[in-house]
């Protein structure tokens, strides 16, 4: 093969595994055009789906015939990735992959990494980091919340609000070199006290933005709701009334549940990992008590506790912000504050489901403006924040410029304006091959 401007070609399966009707082979990169004629003859008509037959031509007995596929030509810029590249609708088929991948390598592609493609259509410009983290999410999607959120972050909500720190704040910073030209005596210091508001009015959005509770971040990784309460009370039933499935060991014993059990549902559109947990008492049993250690630690953890009981009166040392079920109303009513159920006469569990996927909306519901998403997002906007409080606190202007060039610096790194490359890695690595 002759050597190519642009980066090397690459292919992976961009479908998943599993038994399905169609399977596509994506590929991108310099040179993709010459091995679309080597396999399939001629060039389809760009981004059109034309049937062909895909064959292997270095064989020398003659040429081999591995499958007719739908194949579309993507000539640059007009693709994903911003490159030449081509996608190959092949019948799913272990075989069928095989062959085809090995007929690519022969050509001259290599197998792609892990967010390759997306790395290039970051490296093309044709999206930044955070959409791109966008586009993970997306894939990684459960429920309606998440895939709204992290549709908008891909389409660009977050990036846009992000890039409007970065360009006001580079006007500040001009503001501030031209500030500094000036001879001491004739610094106008109206025009230094609109700089310093305008500094402190962009330091305070990003504290309104951090400061939200970790509601995007919450709704991207999903919740965790435990169930808590005295032995016996119901918790594992409660459990396996909410999983619809028989995941806890039910008994009339106190003391049943000793390892915390773990279930993941959905409530209010986002994902919750309920916890049943060992019931709460003091115990001499050293296994018990290590389960009434493990509650102990997921009510301190959880974002909401379930705080249950099943007598007449809530117990004394419930959680502030739990949400307390008396369950068994079917042996006596449920005191106020408290929604009464009785699992097995399926009474009050649509009050409770409703409370419950209430409190999770509640705990994951934007605010103004996007939100926040991601760890490395938050790490990069207090940083930013706190070379802003600095230049705030500085007391001679000249020293200023240093902490908004700093606070720049950080902003950009989140974005990706400012490549660093051990960012791209974790950033990219996240992603599934193919992606
Ligand atoms: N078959 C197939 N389905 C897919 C994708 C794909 O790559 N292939 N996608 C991706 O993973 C997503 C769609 N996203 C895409 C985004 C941009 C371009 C693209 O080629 N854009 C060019 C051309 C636009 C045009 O012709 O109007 C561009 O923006 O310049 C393609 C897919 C989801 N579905
Ligand atoms: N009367 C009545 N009994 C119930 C109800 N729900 C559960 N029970 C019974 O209460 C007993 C304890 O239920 P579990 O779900 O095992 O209770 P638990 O809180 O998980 O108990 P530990 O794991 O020991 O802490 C079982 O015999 C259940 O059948 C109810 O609504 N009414
Ligand atoms: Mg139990």
């Amino acid at each position: 093969m002759t050597a190519q401007a642009g980066h090397p070609p690459i292919f992976a399966l961009a479908t998943g595994a599993g038994r399905a009707a169609i399977a596509v082979m994506r590929l991108s990169g310099a040179g993709c055009d010459a091995i679309l004629r080597a396999l399939c003859g001629t060039l389809p008509a760009p981004r059109q789906a034309s049937l062909r037959g895909l064959w292997r031509r270095d064989d020398p007995s003659g040429p081999i015939l591995l499958d007719r596929a739908l194949v579309l030509w993507f000539p640059a810029p007009r693709s994903y990735t911003g490159e030449d590249s081509a996608e190959l609708h092949l019948h799913a088929g272990p075989a069928v992959i095989a062959a085809v991948s090995d007929a690519l390598v022969a050509l001259g592609a290599r197998p792609a990494e892990p967010g390759e493609f997306t790395r290039r259509a970051f490296a093309g410009g044709r999206l930044d980091l955070v959409e791109a983290e966008g586009i993970a999410d997306l894939i990684a999607a459960e429920t309606e919340a998440q895939r709204r959120q992290a549709l908008d972050q891909s389409d660009g909500r977050l990036s846009r609000l992000y890039d409007g720190w970065a360009a006001r704040l580079r006007v500040l910073l001009a503001h501030q070199e031209a500030l500094i030209d000036f001879p001491d005596e004739d610094l106008p210091p109206e025009i230094e006290q609109a700089l310093l508001d305008d500094l402190a009015a962009l330091r305070c959005e990003m504290q309104a933005h951090l400061d939200d509770g970790g509601r995007g971040e919450k709704l991207r990784r999903g919740l965790t709701f435990a169930i808590v309460g005295a032995p016996n009370v119901g918790k594992s039933s409660l459990l396996n009334a909410l999983a619809e499935r028989e995941a806890a060991i039910v008994s009339s014993i106190a003391g049943t549940t000793r390892d915390a059990i773990e279930v993941r549902v959905v409530l209010g559109e986002v994902p919750v990992t309920l916890i049943d947990t060992a019931g709460l008492r003091d115990t001499q049993d050293e296994i018990e008590a290590e389960g009434v250690r493990r509650a102990l630690f997921h009510v301190k953890h959880a974002d909401c506790v379930i705080a249950m009981f099943d007598g007449e009166t809530p117990p004394a040392d419930v959680p502030k912000g739990a949400i307390l079920v008396r369950n068994k109303i079917d042996l006596g009513p449920a005191p106020d504050g408290a929604i009464g159920i009785s699992i097995h006469q399926d009474r009050g569990m649509d009050a409770l489901r409703a409370a419950l996927a209430e409190r999770a909306r509640g705990l994951t519901a934007a605010s103004a403006g996007p939100p926040l998403t991601r760890a490395r997002h938050r790490a990069a906007i207090e940083e930013t924040a706190s070379h802003l409080t600095t230049a705030l606190d500085m007391d001679w202007p000249e020293m200023r410029g240093e902490d908004m060039r700093q606070a720049m610096r950080a902003l950009g790194r989140l974005t990706g304006a400012v490549g660093v490359e051990e960012v791209l890695d974790t950033v990219f690595g996240q992603f599934c091959i193919g992606k």
